[in-house]
């Protein structure tokens, strides 16, 4: 197997890089009806395997886990997760001959071998669903021509996918079919009933391809989503103990901040959350959201270049091929960061305060977003999609941040984002580290407006306008007009 991707010539290449359409409610109409009566066998039952399936269920779907033996035997997590929400468990072999619909949720390191193993048990005409491109772009895994092959990629956490259902709205999903696997021309009617049943047409949906999914999909999880949010908590938790602060208030701030300040992002864009802060506190977040910008390009546009070219998938097979080395030695040491081992004060920080006492991470928020956006889109992802990896995805990011802190980021983000994550991490902290200490202590921890703080009404003007014109608020404003389902946390 070869990068599927390296082997397209490169009009196929920005031919599927630029495969996006911003679908109408209308063509939605059926419902989950291409799936009814089917029968639906999700493989793994993690993060996205188990939310997936409840969603699909509560939507009338027919849906049963097919897991491996032992962990059937050792009735592991997987297994539990299954049996006690009331699903059918069995094994290949006992479920995958009847399914007319697999879905491959294991993680992305498992996808050849699951392949391999679920194969010889699909029957003939039946569909295999991903919901991440890369074992197919990535790793050029090649399917039986009879079987149909689609994606359902919905640009969120497992859990979110689920909190989002409940509070009955869904998240924006990409979806698409394989070019080289749609034999009976059935793979879109079900890949959008598939959306339907997880909720995602109620957030937007994106008529796709596998190539722009995976090489958005990395981008975003590498920079903003994961890899800002992992490097500006720790670094701002300890900027703020340097200056003396409260430990437990400074987790707090952190912990819960990225979530508070976030969700003004999802309802206005990043002009919204930039209004939750008083005329001198927004001057100030631009202004070091410019100074970050600056210094961060380089550093986004690499990882924009190593996924381009696959050498981060192939650095990152390597990992694979060499029992996670890496991944599990980054892993332990986020543990062990201050912030990590921090408790957060239980004492009631007023929403107001995350934005008054937060200007740096509103800064943080705001150059990552922009500038992974402008990034995507000068590699010729479109607009639409480089929004919801960048923007719409960052919050939902940030709720699991507030649950457990990073480690819990890590741990519901898949083990592809996770290790990128690292990687941005690892060569964004030295980049980053004397702008962090040489900030004004006032920008974190504290609130930085004073009364004898005198707002010039042009730099004002001046800023507001920036904010504004930004390509990704006008996209942006345009996709959440359709949000009408949006609910509030
Ligand atoms: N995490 C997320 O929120 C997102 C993930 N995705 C994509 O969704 C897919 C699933 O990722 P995610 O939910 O994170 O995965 P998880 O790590 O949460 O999945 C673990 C599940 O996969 C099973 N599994 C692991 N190895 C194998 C194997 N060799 N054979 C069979 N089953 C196996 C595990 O079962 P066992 O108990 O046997 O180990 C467990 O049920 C990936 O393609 C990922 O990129 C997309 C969007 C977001
Ligand atoms: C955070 C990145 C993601 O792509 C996701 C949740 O969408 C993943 O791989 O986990
Ligand atoms: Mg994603
Ligand atoms: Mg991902």
């Amino acid at each position: 197997m070869s990068n599927y991707f390296n082997t397209l010539s490169l009009s196929q290449k920005l031919e599927q890089l630029s495969k996006c359409r911003f679908m109408q409610q209308a063509e939605f109409e059926d419902g989950v009806n291409a799936l009814i009566g089917k029968k639906i066998t999700i493989v793994g039952c993690g993060a996205q395997g188990l939310n997936q399936g409840l969603n699909m269920r509560d939507s009338g779907l027919d849906i049963s886990y097919a897991l491996r033996q032992a962990a059937i035997d050792q009735k592991r997590q997987s297994f539990k997760n299954a049996s006690e929400n009331g699903f059918t468990v069995g094994t290949y072999e006992d479920l995958i001959p009847n399914s007319d619909l697999v879905l491959n949720l294991t993680p992305d390191k498992q996808h050849a071998a699951v392949v391999k193993a679920i194969m010889p048990h699909m029957k003939k005409g039946a569909t295999l669903s991903y919901s991440h491109g890369f074992n197919i772009v990535e790793e050029g895994q090649k399917i039986r021509e009879d079987i149909t092959v689609i994606m359902v990629a919905p640009k969120c956490p497992g859990s979110e996918v689920r909190e989002e259902y409940k509070r009955g709205f869904g998240v924006p999903t990409l979806i698409a079919v394989h070019p080289e696997n749609d034999p009976e021309n059935k793979g879109w009617e079900q890949a959008k009933a598939y959306a339907v049943a997880t909720g995602g047409h109620k957030a937007g949906v994106l008529e796709s391809s596998f190539v722009a999914e995976v090489k958005s999909d990395l981008m975003g999880e590498q920079t903003i989503l994961c890899g800002v949010l992992q490097t500006a908590s720790i670094l701002l938790f300890d900027k703020m103990i340097a200056q003396g602060a409260d430990s437990e208030y400074a987790s707090n701030l952190i912990q819960y901040g990225w979530e508070r300040t976030t969700e003004a992002l999802k309802h206005g864009g990043i002009t919204n959350m930039m209004d939750r802060l008083d005329n001198a506190s927004k001057i100030k977040a631009h202004q070091l959201s410019e100074e970050l910008k600056v210094i961060l390009k380089p550093l986004f546009e690499k990882h924009m270049d190593d996924i381009m070219s696959g050498h981060f998938s192939q650095t990152m097979m390597e990992d694979w091929a060499n029992d996670d080395v890496n991944l599990l030695k980054w892993r332990a040491e986020t543990e062990n960061t201050a912030f990590e081992k921090s408790t957060a004060s239980t004492e009631k920080i007023e929403d107001q305060e995350y934005f008054d006492h937060g200007v740096a991470m509103v800064a943080f928020i705001k150059s990552g977003v922009e500038l992974a956006f402008e990034t995507m889109v000068a590699s010729g992802i479109v607009e639409e999609s480089a929004y919801y990896e960048s923007l719409h995805e960052l919050p939902l990011i940030a709720n699991t941040v507030a649950r457990k802190k990073l480690f819990e980021m890590n741990r519901i983000i898949s083990d592809t984002a996770e290790y990128g994550c690292y990687l941005f991490d690892h060569a964004c902290k030295p980049l980053v580290s004397s702008f962090v200490d040489g900030l004004d202590g006032a920008v974190i921890g504290s609130a930085f407006a004073k009364a004898e703080y005198k707002t010039d009404n042009l730099e004002l003007i001046a800023v507001n306008k920036a904010i504004r014109n930004h390509p990704i608020e006008k996209v942006g404003a345009v996709l959440r007009d359709s949000m009408i389902a949006m609910k509030t946390i």
